[in-house]
């Protein structure tokens, strides 16, 4: 859906953007990860034709984007930045209305579809409506922000550190409700962010950026046990232990589990095997006395349940053999 080949950006003798080769599949969230001043956001706004290539090609759904004026572009292309960026003196339903604006919608499509797409994301429509950015909290901002870049239903989604401006607790609720919205669930997005544990949970597959380059691009999982470079071990190594955690699943850890006793003890956590092991230990210190932790799997498997040091330790054997 969206493909960058060998992309080029520099400004006077600096290259912001350093040869990066990189393709988004259709439906895929792929996050741009990297320190400040990586060129993350600047990957993001070569896309949109933003900024201008200083060599290299980029194709969003199949065409060249140099050979298509850049509000056609854009029109296939939703762009939320951080802090929301809306305009002050608007309400939050002029504010979605921009673009279709531009586009020239009929009126009444365009307020049916503001109403829709706020409801879609837990505003509702006759209490958001009319307000104005400054009598809304930042999430609240923040999820307008996505209301205006979804309202025209675009195939591709761009986001600048969309919730750079909120704080940690925040933050993290809207990410949580942010990946189990059913209208991103399809979208191809780009993500740009400088938090790890942000792209861990976010990201299909993440795009580790330094120096404008791309240090490693694959999945989650191997970025943590197959790390390309120096680099990429350094810069997860603060986060590591927890993002092993993370990007590991029940299931994988399941031949070095123990098998379940027949009879299901009456306190026993029970999570689907798809969960990563993050969120069982979570679940188990949460609850406060020692718990089994009882292993659901949609195949027949013979059913698996652990205590925690009995994740832990499956963790410990199992890791090893992931690495190369
Ligand atoms: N318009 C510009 N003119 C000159 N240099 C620029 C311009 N925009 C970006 N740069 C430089 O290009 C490099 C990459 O910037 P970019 O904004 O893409 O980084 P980033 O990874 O998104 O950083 P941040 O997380 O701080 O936003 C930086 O060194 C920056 O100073």
């Amino acid at each position: 859906m969206i493909r960058l080949r060998n992309v080029t950006k520099r400004y006077g003798e600096t290259a912001a953007v350093d040869g990066v080769t990189l393709e988004v599949k259709e439906g895929e969230t792929v996050v741009l990860l990297g320190t400040s001043g990586c060129g993350k956001t600047t990957t993001l706004k070569l896309i949109n034709r933003l900024e201008n290539l200083s060599s290299g090609h980029i194709e969003v759904a199949g065409a060249d984007i140099r050979s298509q004026k850049p509000e056609e572009l854009r029109r296939k292309i939703g762009y939320v930045i951080q802090g929301a960026g809306l305009f002050p003196h608007y309400t939050v339903q002029e504010n979605i209305a921009v673009v279709p604006r531009l586009l020239r919608w009929d009126k009444t499509d365009t307020k049916a579809r503001t109403r829709a797409v706020l409801e879609l994301l837990g505003l509702p429509p006759e209490q958001f409506l009319f307000k104005f950015p400054h009598e809304l909290s930042g999430g609240q901002q923040q999820r307008v922000g996505l209301a205006r870049a979804l309202v025209t239903d675009p195939p591709v989604i761009l986001m600048d550190e969309p919730f750079g401006a909120l704080d940690p607790i925040t933050r993290n609720n809207i990410r949580r409700e942010f990946k189990s919205l059913e209208a991103l669930l399809h979208k191809t997005t780009v993500l740009v962010t400088h938090d790890v544990q942000e792209a861990f949970e976010l990201a299909d597959r993440i795009c580790l950026m330094d120096a404008g380059k791309v240090q490693q691009l694959g999945t989650p999982q191997e970025l943590v046990f197959q790390p390309a470079n120096a680099f990429v071990t350094h810069f997860l190594q603060e986060h590591l232990f927890q993002l092993q955690l993370q990007v590991l699943r029940l299931h994988q850890l399941r031949p070095f589990l123990p098998l379940a006793p027949s009879d299901c003890a009456p306190n026993t956590i029970i999570l689907p095997d798809t969960a990563n092991v993050l969120e069982a230990m979570q679940r188990l210190s949460a609850a406060g006395k020692p718990q089994d932790l009882f292993l659901q799997s949609a195949t027949d498997a013979p059913a698996r349940s652990a205590s925690v040091s009995e994740l832990l330790s499956a963790v410990a054997r199992l890791t090893p053999t992931l690495r190369l």
